[in-house]
């Protein structure tokens, strides 16, 4: 017999309900003999829980006005397909799951329908052709209640989201990028540096590289190790990573908790939202007023935070607060990042990343793991900037169109190791129907990219980290509009993919350039082995896990390059 879920609720026909739902009535119905007279309270309540089942099965076949759900597995009663959620590595489980019910397909968490696509048509169809009503995200209570719900990219598609978004676009356009090239070639020089001096800890080198990054662009501020400006996005991404943990904070399950007085003990959020609260100022203010008081002082940097500042002039009394408040809110959300989440109020694939820099960290990680499992790569990349550039100077962006191969390699790492292989979830605004199945508002839609990009019709031998892939016969680069499915889609497409696309270019041809990265040794000259495609979850965010390598110069003369180079 299938679930019992499945046959109240499932994609059966209001006649397929009744006559299933009438099966199990009847068992209950005719159990009372003798012997089951003490079991007449629990049978009552069994039939009374059944009744609203059936009521509740009705209203949602009404709703759907008999159209059925897409397909999915069958559930089961209460918790749906809780069980068939993957903990680990979703992604390849989304895509096995795709082959038996197709590119389309639903799960059902409680009463969440959450909707996967496993293919660029579906993806496309649903989340860019439909963005005016696809492109919500999943909400969490605690985060509102605790003021912490404003990050550009956890926000809903309202008005707030809509200038956040106009400034992020303009301001990271790749007609901007001509603002941030010199401070990122500055960086990426500063970070040669660091590895020249201590390449064991180069995963260390690549975090404080990107934080430096993130933080010079959005506000003119240069990131130290262990700075005080950390504090408070750090303090909040432990708070949050722990409050979206399924059952850490009960009123996500069961939102009307919001309403429990402060003193009812346990039960009450008081302390969380006032300890929020702080924080969220905090994130908000301290990096603006840095800016501020840079901008008074004559000492400002040109930054995101200083052009944005300048423009507010024009503003007066209120209008003003409020444009700065938008300034203030949007650019925070590169600075902190982002809580990622799969579906309100069930469960979550706990995690957060920060926007702007620990998904950038990743992909840098993947970058040194492919120079190892991949050593004909390495070898293919040094002679073309051997052969474009020469050994006297380090790579500028002025060299990147003759530099096909280094182009193809930061799409190939893009594609190899996806930073974020599901995306990050949207949601719908209302009621649809789609290729004839009914997609109800609110529910959780998960783009599988990574089932798109490792799929080995188009990419053959998907682990195999080949650049080739995206270079034409003639040697230049191939354009794979697929390959942009890695930032998103629609309307909610990712702001910084310019930065990224220019950052993984500077620093892969300069690392390239400078130093041969190899399988380090341990102390009896054995090469220590690497896993190929191991990867950690931190939230949706993946990342190789840590591995050892060797970072060496290339020669005199490579060492001599990093030397005269060496930023402070
Ligand atoms: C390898 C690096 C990166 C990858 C793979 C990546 C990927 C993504 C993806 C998949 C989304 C969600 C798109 C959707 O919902 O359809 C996103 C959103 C976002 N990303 Fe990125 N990202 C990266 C780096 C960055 C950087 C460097 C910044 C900032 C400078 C940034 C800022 C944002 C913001 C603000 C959003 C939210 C947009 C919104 O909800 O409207 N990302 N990113």
């Amino acid at each position: 017999m299938n679930r019992l879920g499945h046959c109240l609720v499932g994609n059966c026909s209001l006649w397929e309900i009744a006559a299933k739902n009438s099966r199990i009535l009847w068992c209950l119905l005719s159990f009372p003999t003798q012997a089951a007279r003490p079991m007449y309270p629990l049978i009552n309540a069994l039939a009374f829980l059944f009744f609203v089942y059936l009521l509740v099965a009705f209203r949602d076949y009404k709703r759907r006005r008999g159209l059925p759900y897409p397909p999915g597995p069958s559930s089961w009663p209460i918790i749906g397909n809780l069980l068939d959620v993957p903990k680990d590595t979703p992604w390849t489980v989304y895509a096995d799951m795709s082959k038996k019910y197709g590119d389309l397909f639903c799960l059902r968490v409680f009463n969440q329908v959450v909707i996967v696509l496993c293919s660029s048509s579906a993806i496309k169809d649903l989340l860019e052709k439909r963005a005016q009503t696809c492109s919500e995200r999943p909400t969490l209570p605690i985060l509102e209640m605790m003021e912490l719900d404003w990050f550009v990219p956890s926000v809903g598609m309202c008005e707030s989201w809509r200038e956040g978004r106009k400034i992020l676009d303009r301001s990271l356009r790749p007609g901007a990028a001509m603002l941030y090239r010199q401070m990122m070639q500055e960086k990426t020089r500063w970070f040669l540096t660091q590895l020249f001096a201590n390449p064991k800890e180069f995963h260390h080198h690549i975090e404080l590289f990107q934080g430096k990054l993130i933080m010079s662009l959005t506000y003119g501020y240069d990131l130290k190790d262990g700075d005080d400006f950390m504090a408070a996005p750090i303090q909040a991404t432990e708070i949050m990573s722990r409050l979206i943990l399924p059952g850490a904070a009960l009123v996500n399950q069961l939102p009307f908790l919001r309403h429990i007085h402060s003193w009812v003990p346990f039960l009450s959020y008081e302390r969380l939202m006032r300890m929020g609260r702080v924080l969220s100022e905090k994130l908000k203010n301290a990096p603006i007023d840095f800016v501020k008081d840079a901008m008074r002082n004559g000492t400002a940097v040109q930054s995101l935070a200083s052009e944005h500042l300048q423009g507010l002039e024009t503003f007066v009394g209120s209008e003003r607060q409020t444009q700065e408040e938008i300034i203030k809110k949007t650019l925070g959300s590169i600075y902190i990042g982002e809580v990622l989440y799969y579906g309100p109020n069930i469960w979550h694939l706990q995690g957060l990343f920060l926007a702007g820099a620990d998904t950038t960290v990743s992909s840098m990680y993947s970058f040194f793991l492919a120079l190892v499992l991949f050593p004909q790569v390495q070898r293919r990349a040094q002679a073309e900037i051997d052969a474009v550039i020469g050994r006297d100077r380090l790579p500028t962006f002025d060299d990147r169109p003759r530099l096909p191969y280094i182009d193809a390699l930061c799409k190939e790492l893009m594609r190899w190791q996806m930073v974020g292989p599901v995306g990050f979830p949207h949601s719908s605004s209302k009621d649809d129907v789609y290729r004839g199945f009914f997609i109800p508002k609110g529910s959780v839609i998960i783009a599988n990219a990574w089932a798109i990009l490792h799929d080995p019709e188009t990419y053959p031998d998907p682990e195999e980290f080949k650049p080739e892939r995206f270079l034409d016969e003639d040697g230049t680069v191939r354009d794979d509009p697929t390959l942009s499915l890695v930032f998103g889609v629609g309307k909610r497409i990712c702001p910084g993919r310019h930065v990224v696309d220019a950052t993984l270019f500077i620093v892969t041809s300069s690392v390239l350039s400078a130093f041969n990265v190899t399988k380090a040794r341990d102390e009896n000259g054995n090469e220590i082995p690497v896993k190929a495609m191991a990867t950690v979850l931190s939230g949706i965010v993946v990342h190789p896990a840590k591995f050892a390598c060797s970072i060496v110069p290339r020669d005199k003369v490579a060492e001599d390059l990093i030397l005269e180079n060496t930023v402070s």
